[in-house]
């Protein structure tokens, strides 16, 4: 179902209750412009994986709409949910590669989307066109040159850079990350952010990422959403927020904030 709402991503009263009683999303709203960059915040169990779950269909909201580019989630069946899908590159803290194959195989796989079957993303069968895209992927994040070295054979600032090839190689228009520098160390973590956030740029993305260093989110992000309990509690431009705004948001009212 089309609405129209012109955003990108448009949540509308979203609460999420899951089975066990546990309500970890509360009546949430907000949206998303396209080209636009949020950082999600928030401490632990404040409900942002949730959020990205429901952002990216892998669990369905209680209540609420969700709108895709003016696309209704829940009105769409496992197979319409595909081509929507398709615009969502999604990169994940623990990067989700197939370790025993190739780094050129998995970035193959991020093609998967635009086929009807696996074939054509299987090395041996692919395509010229999708293995010239697998490594212009590659080189646009630095490892053309380790394409066939298997994966659990590189760094985990590697690892995540193969991971962002294989989001290229879906083309997607909104990207989704869960925590994506959260396993690499500071310097690592860092350069991912900024591969990744000139990509989003260079290619004029909408990105949310859920991210718990707050000085990454003020650096990279447009905007910062806050999260506490399931509920929104800040929404702010990144280059507005204060030091006192974001020590509030993980240690709460009890505690003086050491910035403000
Ligand atoms: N599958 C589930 N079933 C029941 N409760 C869940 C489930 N997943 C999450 N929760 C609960 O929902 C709340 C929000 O969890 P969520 O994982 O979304 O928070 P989070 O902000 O991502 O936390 P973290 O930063 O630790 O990843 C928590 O109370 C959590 O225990």
């Amino acid at each position: 179902m089309k609405s129209n709402v012109t955003s990108d991503l448009h949540v509308e009263h979203v609460t999420k209750t899951y089975p066990d009683g546990t309500t970890a999303l509360q009546n949430i709203s907000f949206h998303v412009n396209k080209g636009e960059a949020v950082a999600l915040l928030g401490h632990n169990g404040s409900g942002k994986s949730t959020m990205f779950k429901c952002l990216s269909g892998f669990e369905r909201p209680t209540s609420g709409s969700i709108y895709l580019q003016g696309t209704d989630l829940a009105s769409l069946s496992r197979r319409s949910f595909k081509p929507v899908r398709k615009k969502l590159g999604m990169v994940f803290q623990h990067f989700h590669l197939v370790y025993n194959l190739s780094v050129f195989q998995n970035v193959l796989f991020g093609r998967m989307g635009h086929h009807r079957s696996i074939l054509p993303v299987m090395a041996p069968f692919a395509s010229s066109d999708n293995r010239d895209r697998a490594m212009m992927c590659l080189d646009r994040v630095g490892l053309a040159h380790l394409a066939d070295r298997r994966s659990d054979q590189l760094s985990g600032g590697q690892q995540q850079r193969v991971a962002i090839a294989r989001m290229l190689m879906q083309e997607p228009e909104i990207v989704l990350a869960d925590e994506p520098i959260a396993s690499l160390d500071p310097k690592a973590g860092r350069e991912v952010m900024e591969l990744l956030w000139d990509i989003v740029e260079e290619q004029s993305l909408t990105v949310v990422c859920i991210l718990h260093q707050t000085e990454i989110a003020k650096n990279f992000a447009d905007r910062i959403i806050g999260l506490h309990k399931g509920q929104i509690v800040l929404d702010t431009p990144a280059s507005s927020i204060s030091a006192g705004e974001l020590d509030q948001l993980y240690y709460g009212s009890g505690r003086k904030a050491a910035h403000a």
